[in-house]
């Protein structure tokens, strides 16, 4: 405000000071900013409003103008009258018509009639006079005052005439104040209507502002949430980074380590390509030499290729040579083992060691049992029973010892002969243990050892251009009824019948023949007939005592090469217990005494076959060999013939209380040993010729 140039106040109308409350503009060339200013306090700019024609600065009250207390509207003039006399109760009063300065009339002083209270007219005379006295002093008065009167009236009328034209002049000011007044109204009114619209573009902006600071809050909430968010994710990316640091200084550690290795590589690479310069060099003399080793590589080839042919042909030699040392030795050849004592043998006080001796500490041939006793007479009597055969075992006798003679048999049915070993011997004897052994690698039987040498020599054969198949059953034979052990039918129901083709192949009718692939699944073979051996127990052993098992391993060879065929077949028998009859505990037991009938049939059939054999071989060529009187000799029909090589191993108990029946089966053993059965044949045909 203090900017502004005070307004000027019109000197012809003082008037009142400007209202507290007024607008003020300031003009300037550009246009006019307008500031409302109030008594309250200060306001919100205003709009700028529209410009305003120049003009000098005004400072104008908004209010009606009025006049000021000495700028009284002039009441119309009064009439010029004549002036009357005062009245003498009035006070005189002077009157200031105009502004000029009144002319002063001379005071009136107070007569003292005036000035004195007019007594009562009660006087006498004396009061007329003065009463006269009084009028005429009045009457001077009178002329005086009209004299004044008139003169007042002049003066008056002059000062009328310049109050008058005073006047005018002021009605014209009035006029041009009232038009200035009604220019501000219309002025005020447009700027109050300015007023309303800013008022309105003030609550339009302040609702826009509002609207403005809502969005903005909630511009700033969404950015505050979105800092939120940002600061989350700054968090996350920091920890990421922070993983990431931490990941690029483990991977800078590995690059640092393996940028030492690198270098250590580059020099182990360094090293290298000097070592295979130097291999290369090397390699040329190498080369230089494989040339001339190739030419003696080749001509080494052909030796070989001569010597596979004088090696061939001398297999064939030897296999003949191996056949004659066979013949020689005869064809059925007789063992004889005695098994140690075992801890149930110490269980009775009874089981004494029967009297067993080995005379023989070279080749092993004879045992000797002997018995003392005494006679009726009451003599000590000493019996002596002294036997010799191709090997006798003693009880410390390993199996691998036992097999060692029984290899070569094996070896033989490679060749394409028939082969037959079995156990005889009374029950508790060791056939059993002879023939399949124990469970580990030292305690295996011949069954599991003629398997695994036939396997070995079959790969070994390979070399000669030999194939070999290889096929096995096993069967039992209880009751003179055939069982398949390897088979799934019920025991002693299913009828299996024994035939004999022309070409010397014994099959049997409905029963499981295997491929055999290895020695191992042999011995699972086993392990499964042992398990479907159906137990009947007598007093002295269980059913597998009481029947003749055989295995049979069939095998068929072609040579590639020179084109021979071969066709063998090894069985291996595990007899029944020869004991007597009384030995057995049949007695009165229906089903026993039938068992034991049974074994000592077959046995006896056995016995009797080979005695038949024997016969024919001492020139009775045609006596008839008695191969039907049980099932056990007709199903080893092919294998006991002639043409076959038979191993009986003649298992004996070492106790004294078994010694009648060892002396049985020594006696039995030494017919067959002293049986010649003549010479056995090669089964030589085509391979696959199953008939
Ligand atoms: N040479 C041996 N060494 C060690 N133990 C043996 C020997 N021979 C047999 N035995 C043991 O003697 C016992 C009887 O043997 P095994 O069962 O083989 O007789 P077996 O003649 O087959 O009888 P069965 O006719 O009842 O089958 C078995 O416990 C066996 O382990």
């Amino acid at each position: 405000m203090s900017r502004l140039p005070r307004p000027q106040q019109d000197s012809r109308l003082p008037g009142p000071s400007l209202p507290s409350s007024a607008f003020t503009f300031t003009m300037n060339p550009a246009g006019i900013k307008r500031k409302f200013v109030q008594e309250e306090g200060p306001h919100p700019p205003r709009k700028k409003l529209a410009s305003i024609p120049e003009t000098a600065t005004i400072k104008q009250p908004l209010q009606d103008a009025r006049p000021g207390p000495n700028l009284r509207r002039p009441a119309a003039p009064p009439a010029l009258t004549r002036p009357h006399a005062p009245v003498l109760s009035t006070t005189r009063r002077t009157t200031r018509a105009t502004s000029a300065p009144p002319t002063r009339a001379p005071p009136v002083r107070p007569t003292t009639a005036t000035r004195r209270p007019v007594p009562g007219r009660v006087a006498s005379g004396s009061s007329t006079k003065v009463e006269d006295q009084r009028f005429k002093s009045l009457q001077d008065q009178m002329s005086s005052i009209e004299a004044a009167r008139a003169a007042d009236a002049a003066r008056l009328a002059a000062d009328m005439e310049s109050e008058r034209a005073k006047v005018a002049e002021l009605q014209e000011n009035h006029l041009v104040l009232s038009r200035e007044l009604a220019a501000s109204k219309t002025q005020e009114i447009n700027q109050r209507r300015e007023l309303g619209i800013a008022s309105e573009e003030l609550d339009q902006l302040r609702k826009r502002h509002a609207n403005e600071i809502m969005d903005l809050e909630m511009d700033m909430k969404r950015k505050e949430r979105e800092n939120r968010e940002l600061q989350e994710e700054l968090r996350m990316c920091k920890s990421d980074l922070e993983r990431d640091r931490e990941t690029i200084a483990t991977l800078k550690a590995t690059i640092s380590h393996q940028s030492t290795a690198q270098i250590t590589f580059t020099t182990q690479i360094t090293a290298l390509q000097a070592q295979v310069t130097a291999l290369q060099t090397a390699l040329d003399v190498s080369s230089n030499q494989k040339t001339s080793t190739e030419l003696d590589l080749e001509l080494a080839h052909k030796r070989i290729v001569e010597l596979e042919h004088e090696t061939r042909q001398a297999e064939t030699v030897r296999r003949k040579l191996h056949n004659m040392v066979q013949e020689l030795k005869g064809n059925i050849r007789v063992f004889c083992r005695v098994r140690p004592l075992i801890p149930s043998d110490m269980s009775s006080s009874e089981n004494t060691r029967a009297e067993i001796v080995y005379p023989d500490t070279l080749d092993h041939k004879e045992i000797v049992l002997s018995s003392a006793s005494e006679n009726a007479m009451g003599q000590e009597r000493k019996d002596e029973w002294q036997f010799a055969f191709d090997r006798v075992f003693e009880p410390h006798s390993s199996q691998a010892e036992v097999f060692e003679d029984i290899s070569q048999l094996a070896q033989s049915c490679t060749d394409g002969y028939n082969v037959c070993v079995f156990a005889y011997g009374q029950t508790g004897s060791g056939k059993s243990f002879t023939m399949e052994g124990g469970p580990t690698e030292a305690t295996a039987g011949m069954i599991p050892r003629a398997v695994e040498q036939v396997f070995a020599v079959t790969e070994e054969l390979q070399n000669k251009g030999w194939e070999y198949k290889m096929e096995g059953q096993m069967l039992e034979i209880y009751n003179e009824t055939i069982n398949d052990l390897l088979g799934k039918a019920e025991f002693d129901k299913k009828k299996h019948e024994i035939k004999h083709d022309k070409s010397g192949r014994t099959t049997v009718t409905d029963v499981d023949v295997v491929p055999l692939t290895s020695a191992n699944q042999v011995r699972s073979l086993l392990s499964i007939a042992q398990s479907r051996r159906t137990v009947a127990s007598t007093l002295m052993n269980e059913r597998s005592s009481r029947s003749h098992s055989v295995f049979t391993l069939r095998i068929m060879g072609e040579n590639r090469l020179t084109g021979e065929t071969c066709e063998g077949s090894l069985n291996l028998v595990d007899l029944a217990g020869s004991e007597r009859l009384e030995k057995s505990g049949a007695g009165n037991d229906k089903d026993r005494l039938k068992e034991t009938q049974s074994i000592n049939k077959s046995l006896s059939a056995l016995g009797d076959v080979i005695a038949a054999l024997g016969e024919r071989g001492e020139g009775k060529g045609d006596k008839h060999i008695p191969y039907r009187n049980s099932k056990l000799t007709y199903l080893l029909q092919n294998s006991l013939s002639g043409n076959s090589k038979t191993l009986m191993v003649l298992n004996l108990s070492p106790l004294a209380s078994h010694l009648n029946e060892s002396l049985c089966s020594l006696r039995f053993a030494t017919k067959v040993n002293n049986t010649t059965i003549g010479t056995a044949k090669k089964q030589n045909r085509l391979m696959n010729s199953s008939s």
